[in-house]
């Protein structure tokens, strides 16, 4: 479990980023959402160690993030960054994959039963050789999944998993998101992507100037007025609102809804 306790986080600057937030989060899919600068990346630092609270306390599995260094908390949480190819520095994906394992101790067949695990859960078995350069944008990302997986963490934080990404490698990514979720590990989806949130999410944490304005379930945050806080409600439920249908998660959803109603 993940629990945050009245967090304060103020920059040098004394720029105020987070104001009082409390939350935890464990075996689920959150969407940690919110306007530019509203202290969702802020948030997420705290729970690697990356930053500490200027305010409050952190747990991760009951350790208090103040007492433990970012190298001991990253084997409990995994951060995927947002432009993953900043984070690429090996000549082939398989020693991209092998470095954070390497680093805990992994070493022979079980450093490489590690790496092809963690390859085969994101469909990248087979590009062991090629130059994570060479990727494509979808198979970047799901290599920097794979990298941060290979040190089977036990919560992982998907910044903007599926930013710039065209409809296969975001499909794609979200395919291996559900696959986290079954296999166990608590997914904190950091996004703007509201598609995204209404696909995947079980539950929604709303970040307004430091403030956290709403926790609850996908639903209920859609039924909130966005555009106060900067946002939109996806095409679908829009359109699907407008023809008197009150909640759908996806197209299909949408087309048996409409089937039935012919139907009726
Ligand atoms: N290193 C820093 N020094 C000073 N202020 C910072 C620093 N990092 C972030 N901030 C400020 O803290 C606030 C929250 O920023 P943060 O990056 O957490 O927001 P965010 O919700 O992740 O934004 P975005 O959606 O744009 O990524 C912003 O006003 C930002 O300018």
């Amino acid at each position: 479990m993940i629990e945050v306790k009245n967090l304060w986080h103020i920059y040098e600057g004394k720029r105020i980023a987070l104001k009082n937030v409390s939350l935890s989060f464990g075996n689920e899919i959150v969407a940690l959402v919110g306007p530019n600068g509203s202290g969702k990346t802020t948030l997420a630092k705290h729970f690697n160690g990356l930053l500490k609270p200027t305010k409050g306390e952190v747990f991760i599995d009951g350790i208090n993030t103040k007492n433990a260094s970012v190298a001991e908390l990253s084997r409990i949480v995994g951060y995927v960054f947002q432009n993953p190819e900043n984070m690429f520095f090996e000549e082939n994906v398989f020693k991209e994959v092998a470095f954070g394992p390497k680093n805990l101790g992994l070493s022979g067949e079980a450093l490489e039963e590690r790496v092809k695990w963690a390859l085969r859960i994101v469909n990248l078995s087979g590009y062991e050789d090629r130059s994570p350069y060479s990727l494509s944008g979808g198979e970047k990302q799901r290599l920097a999944i794979a990298c941060i997986l290979a040190m089977k963490p036990k919560y992982v934080i998907l910044d903007e998993p599926t930013t710039g990404l065209d409809e296969k490698s975001s499909k794609s990514v979200k395919e291996v998101i559900k696959k986290l979720r079954k296999e166990g590990h608590g997914i904190m989806l950091i996004t703007h992507d509201m598609e995204l949130v209404l696909e995947l999410a079980e539950r929604v944490v709303l970040l307004y100037d430091g403030i956290k304005v709403f926790d609850g379930s996908v639903d209920e945050f859609f039924q909130l007025d966005l555009r106060n806080y900067e946002m939109e409600i996806p095409e679908l439920l829009r359109i699907s609102k407008s023809l008197g249908i009150s909640f759908v998660r996806n197209v299909d959803e949408f087309v048996n809804f409409l089937l039935e109603r012919v139907g009726t």
